[in-house]
């Protein structure tokens, strides 16, 4: 028989105000143990107040925060099994990078033999093994960062919470270090809970992502489920680029945008029902105009490295962005061309909290 896997997270109806402004707004998730977990939002979307309510910096006004099962709301911080990276590294400026790691072995009063290993393994991890008499001051940002990873991981937390960790980083190193947290992460197998504004970073590092708006999780699900099925506008405009056109779903795989019936492969909505209609650029192509479901007109086009970028202008004054291999001309009329499974329809103004809601409610009836 199945067993049900505790979370080693879990939020229940958790909901926090600031001078009366609501700030988490009935947020419930659960987080499995050993997975890398992504809060991503736009700024002041809530994230970091989820992590400082993890760890213990702020208590809830409602709900109940659960670690391994038991209710933590009261539980101090320094007892929680949970140890947080800052994007400011935090870190002791007059010790060595020694010090700094060994610093939450030696409050836990480790033997000077452990510490000393505990240490030199953490430092080999994040690749800083010829570090350890380092000033803190002689370090580069990328450097200071690592050593904030091997301090925090030297605490054996069971729950690494990392606080935008990678922002100040230049592109590439920020590139590096998202590939070595990720290998980070899987190599001790305990669970990360990264919290970023940037969405290429969320979709390359995360098994599970949850979106955030507004105090509220829209969705949360898998990058490849996010990015292929967002649930609203809000997901579909901030994750990638996307094409929403207003349309009506007007029986089960059939929907209708720019006075045109297309096949899909939705089903389960109420006849007729309105919905935003989600069409990657990716998955558009330009054809010849008899070809195309949609006739366009080239409007511009920008040259972005592996691809051009092409808006199109169809007949009703709807803009298509679409990614093409090859260059077009401005001004050219052509078809634009799409299959059944390149349609994604979204109803309007869904959260995953509504549908939360939805099922509470049947349950309770
Ligand atoms: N101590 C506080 N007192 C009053 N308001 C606060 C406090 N801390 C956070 N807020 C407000 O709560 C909201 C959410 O803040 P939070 O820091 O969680 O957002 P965020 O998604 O992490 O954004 P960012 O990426 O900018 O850090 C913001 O509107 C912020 O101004």
């Amino acid at each position: 028989m199945d067993k049900k896997v505790l979370p080693v997270i879990e939020f229940k109806n958790v909901g926090l105000s600031f001078d009366n402004n609501e700030i988490l707004k009935n947020v419930s998730f659960e987080i499995e143990a050993g997975q890398f977990y992504t809060l991503l939002g736009p700024s002041g979307s809530g994230k970091s107040t989820i992590l400082n309510l993890i760890s213990g910096q702020l208590s809830a006004d409602a709900g109940e925060i659960l670690f391994d099962g038991k209710v933590i709301n009261n539980i101090p911080a320094e007892s929680r099994r949970v140890n947080t990276v800052f994007q400011n590294y935090a870190l002791f400026p007059n010790m060595t990078v020694f010090d700094n790691v060994a610093f939450g072995p030696k409050l836990k009063k480790m033997p000077k033999d452990k510490i000393k290993a505990k240490v030199r393994e953490m430092l080999a991890l994040v690749k800083l093994e010829a570090f350890e008499n380092r000033a803190i001051q002689e370090l580069s940002g990328g450097q200071k960062q690592r050593v904030a990873i091997a301090r925090a991981l030297a605490n054996e937390p069971d729950v690494l919470l990392l606080d935008e960790p990678l922002s100040a980083l230049d592109y590439k190193l920020r590139k590096q270090m998202q590939s070595e947290l990720r290998a980070i992460q899987k190599r001790l197998g305990i669970t990360f809970i990264f919290v970023t504004h940037d969405q290429e970073e969320a979709l390359a590092m995360s098994d599970w992502i949850f979106i955030m708006n507004d105090g509220k999780i829209q969705q949360n699900g898998t990058p490849v489920d996010i990015y292929d099925e967002p649930i609203n506008h809000f997901v579909a405009d901030f994750i990638g680029e996307s094409n929403i056109v207003n349309g009506v779903m007007k029986q089960d795989y059939l929907v209708s945008f720019v006075n045109k019936d297309f096949e899909n492969l939705d089903a389960g909505m109420k006849p007729n029902e309105p919905v935003e209609v989600v069409l990657r650029p990716e998955d558009l192509d330009l054809v010849p105009v008899e070809q195309g479901k949609l006739i366009v007109t080239i409007a511009d086009q920008s040259f972005r490295g592996d691809f051009y970028e092409i808006t199109a202008i169809d007949d009703d004054q709807n803009e298509w962005k679409v990614q093409a291999t090859n260059p077009s001309t401005v001004g050219a009329r052509v078809g634009l061309d799409f299959g059944p499974e390149d349609i994604h329809v979204m109803r309007f103004n869904e959260s995953e909290d509504d549908f939360d809601a939805r099922i509470e409610s049947y349950e309770g009836e």
